[in-house]
């Protein structure tokens, strides 16, 4: 199968090298066009330049992934409107942007076949959480679509209206995350410890934690329970998140790149 991206940075390069260390087989041909430096990407990530987008029939291209920002759709799609796309996927990695929107983008195809994914940036590593949708042309391709973006980590069928609720908790806590476990850093360099040292310490702290939580039955809850020593120094910290009402914090984060998402 011909895949070709357009837009090639940070999320579809995560993608192409996720893709590309998972399929062995060969099984899909990935082309890339990128407004700058298409050659010399395609060399790093080991695929195919496609420079003129006029020779994507040619090639025989079968699925087209959109990896611009969302203010770029509308000068992708007015070149690609040009073309054939009868038999042509589009798949859209860009946030906010509804199949509706997409299809009005490309206004000579009314019956364009769409499928939305939101993968997050950990698909290098093949640790993707990606979400996938479609509108009624694309059904009969989101399979496909989902067995190709599988090779960057689990996938799921997303009902797209609640594709932005997706958008935030699998496209963006890997931000949130790290902003959070960059301020225990910060703490810990800050009491002195030598910043290596405060970085592979809560580094590890974060990784065993999370493994210990997915093999366990037990609730988040329950296992800050039994960290928590009675009187112990655990619960000192959680007194000032509790105090400071960080979950309310948390949940008014969400909340505005939710509203963000739902107002392109
Ligand atoms: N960064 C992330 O973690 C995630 C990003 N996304 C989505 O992925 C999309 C891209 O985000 P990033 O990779 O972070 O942005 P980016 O700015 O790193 O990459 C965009 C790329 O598109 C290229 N480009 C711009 N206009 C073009 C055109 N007309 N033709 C060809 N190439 C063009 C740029 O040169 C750039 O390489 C966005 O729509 C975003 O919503 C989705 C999930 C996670
Ligand atoms: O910040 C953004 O708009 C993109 C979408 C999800 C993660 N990054």
């Amino acid at each position: 199968m011909k895949i070709l991206f357009i837009g090639v940075g940070h999320m579809a390069g995560s993608l192409i090298k996720g893709i590309t260390k998972s399929t062995s087989n060969k099984k899909y041909e990935i082309y890339i066009n990128n407004r700058e430096s298409t050659v010399a990407k395609a060399q790093e990530l080991n695929v195919k330049p496609l420079v003129n987008l006029e020779d994507l029939q040619n090639e025989g291209i079968e699925v087209i992934v959109l990896g611009v920002r969302p203010a770029q759709l509308k000068e992708i799609a007015i070149v690609l409107d040009q073309f054939n796309l009868t038999n042509v996927t589009i798949v859209s990695m860009l946030s906010g942007i509804s199949a509706d929107k997409i299809t009005e983008a490309f206004g000579r195809h009314p019956k364009l076949k769409i499928v939305r994914i939101m993968p997050n940036i950990n698909a290098d590593i093949t640790k993707s959480v990606t979400g996938i949708c479609a509108n009624h042309y694309g059904e009969k391709s989101i399979d496909e679509v989902f067995d190709i973006f599988s090779n960057c980590g689990s996938v799921e069928k997303i009902n797209e209206d609640i594709f932005s609720e997706f958008t935030i908790s699998g496209g963006c806590t890997p931000a949130y995350i790290l902003f959070f476990l960059k301020a225990f850093v910060d703490a810990a360099v800050k009491s002195g410890l030598e910043y290596q040292t405060a970085l592979r310490t809560i580094i590890g702290s974060f990784e065993g934690t999370i493994a210990n939580l997915k093999k366990s039955s037990k609730t988040p809850e329950a296992i800050i329970g039994e960290i928590c020593v009675p009187n112990g120094v655990t619960i000192e910290g959680i007194k000032v998140f509790e105090n400071s009402n960080l979950e309310k914090i948390v949940f008014e984060a969400f909340n505005k790149a939710l509203k963000k998402d739902k107002e392109h």
